[in-house]
């Protein structure tokens, strides 16, 4: 045969090699795409998420017991929410307060093993408000518990916990007109250390954290060092409430969990007439200079929590938090509707869906199911928005029925807290 013929055969042989091998993926994609189809997911896994893993190959099992610190006023409800939905998912237990505590345990007192709930020993997961005591916790959460907490920028944070807790803390109801500014341009004339729900007026974060909130750096430096060096010998991952997708992106890879684990609504969030739009730049020195130790905190593990997204590739964090917001806004969609809106809690019908008020000047926001929001996916989207205290109850509700005879009986507290705030949300209020 000339060799041109011979050129010729062996190129249609190569051809219909082609067509075969063009057929056999086709086949399999397409068996991949149904089989991924059946499987309720909001991602499209087809598309593995390419990020370089972080040292684990072959790939790590999902890390199930974590303690998360809930510091105040840092978008911690909705972390706590992710970490309750997923514990419930994997069956884990939640450890949750003895109900003298509600649904805090017993928040400002040091953290004890003993505000614990009996039928919520031993825990994997804990994500409820609490004053950080190392010595405590490691005594209640298992070895190889993974701690993580949150941290937002201090002026932000103190403008939400100024409005929040205005009705509460002594020393925000000192201030003439409720005015912010009034308390930043004089903070000692309102402020008494010491006094009942003072911590909420003063280096909160590091109160939370355990600290002594009334510290300051510019007098005692090597004190704030000295926090900063605590909190990371204990924390895996400070979370920055400003960043958080990236925050949830870094949060899945340390604990090996999906995509899908972290999805989220934004629970506790004001309404825009609650809060200030912007806060002007010398308000946010003056409350950075009377928060100086949170301000420390925050500097610096805002510095360090960009060193972990570079160790992680930017990149790749970045396109997994796209990825993330893009999941989160069909799921959304899917349980409440075209246009999901956060509303006011007298606007919202489902009472299990009802966010906690703190006053009457305050509007938390939350969703709502669309009306005759039946069907498969309605147990998820509730959760996914259930606030705070009704998903605390219902979780302890439930794990008492499914501890049964395990659970031991409650401890009477020898000296209960103080109340914690605790007040209906404002629909039910009959006003
Ligand atoms: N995903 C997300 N990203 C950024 N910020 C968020 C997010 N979720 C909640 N928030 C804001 O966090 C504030 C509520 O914080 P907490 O839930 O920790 O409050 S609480 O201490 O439990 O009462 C509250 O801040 P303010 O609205 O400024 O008060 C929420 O709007």
């Amino acid at each position: 045969m000339p060799p041109i013929l011979q050129h010729l055969q062996q190129a249609s042989k190569m051809m219909s090699r082609r067509k075969i091998l063009l057929l056999v993926l086709g086949c399999s994609t397409l068996s991949l795409l149904i089989h991924q189809g059946a499987q309720l997911s909001w991602y499209p896994k087809l598309f593995p998420l390419s990020c370089p893993p972080l040292r684990d190959s072959p790939p790590r099992p999902k890390h199930m017991t974590v303690a998360f610190l809930k510091t105040h006023k840092t978008a911690g409800t909705t972390v706590q929410n992710i970490l309750f939905r997923f514990a419930e998912r994997h069956n884990l237990t939640v450890a949750l307060p003895h109900p003298s505590c509600e649904h805090q345990f017993c928040y400002p007192r040091n953290f004890s093993a003993h505000f614990v709930h009996p039928a919520t020993r031993p825990p994997h997961v804990l994500a409820s408000h609490l004053r950080f005591d190392r010595a405590e916790l490691e005594r209640l959460m298992p070895p190889g518990t993974v701690y993580v907490t949150i941290l937002r920028e201090p002026a932000a944070m103190f403008e939400s916990l100024f409005s929040y807790y205005n009705q509460y803390c002594p020393a925000f109801r000192r201030v003439p007109n409720a005015s912010l500014e009034a308390f930043l341009r004089a903070p000692e004339a309102y402020y008494r250390a010491g006094e009942h729900f003072a911590m909420f007026a003063h280096n909160t974060l590091a109160y939370d954290l355990g600290g002594d909130n009334e510290r300051s750096p510019r007098d005692d430096a090597a004190y704030l060092a000295g926090l900063i060096r605590q909190v990371e010998e204990v924390f895996s991952l400070v979370m920055i409430a400003e960043y958080f997708d990236e925050s949830l992106v870094l949060l899945r890879r340390l604990l090996a969990w999906d995509l899908d684990d972290v999805l989220y609504a934004k629970l506790n969030a004001r309404a825009a007439s609650s809060r200030l739009a912007a806060i002007p730049a010398a308000l946010a020195r003056a409350a950075r200079t009377w928060n100086a130790l949170d301000a420390g905190l925050y500097d610096h593990f805002n510095a360090t929590f960009w060193r972990r997204v570079a160790s992680a590739g930017r990149a790749c964090v970045e396109r997994e938090a796209r990825e993330l917001r893009e999941a989160r806004e069909r799921l959304l969609r899917r349980c409440f509707g075209a246009e999901p809106v956060l509303r006011p809690a007298a606007q919202i019908r489902t009472k299990q869906l009802q966010p906690w008020q703190p006053s009457r000047k305050v509007d938390i926001m939350g969703y709502d199911l669309p009306s005759g929001g039946a069907g498969p996916a309605t147990e998820t989207c509730l959760k996914l928005a259930m606030p705070e205290v009704q998903y605390s109850s219902y979780l302890l509700r439930k794990q008492k029925r499914r501890g049964g005879v395990r659970a031991r009986p409650e401890p009477v507290l020898d000296n209960p807290p103080p109340r914690p705030i605790r007040a209906l949300p404002r629909g039910l209020q009959g006003h």
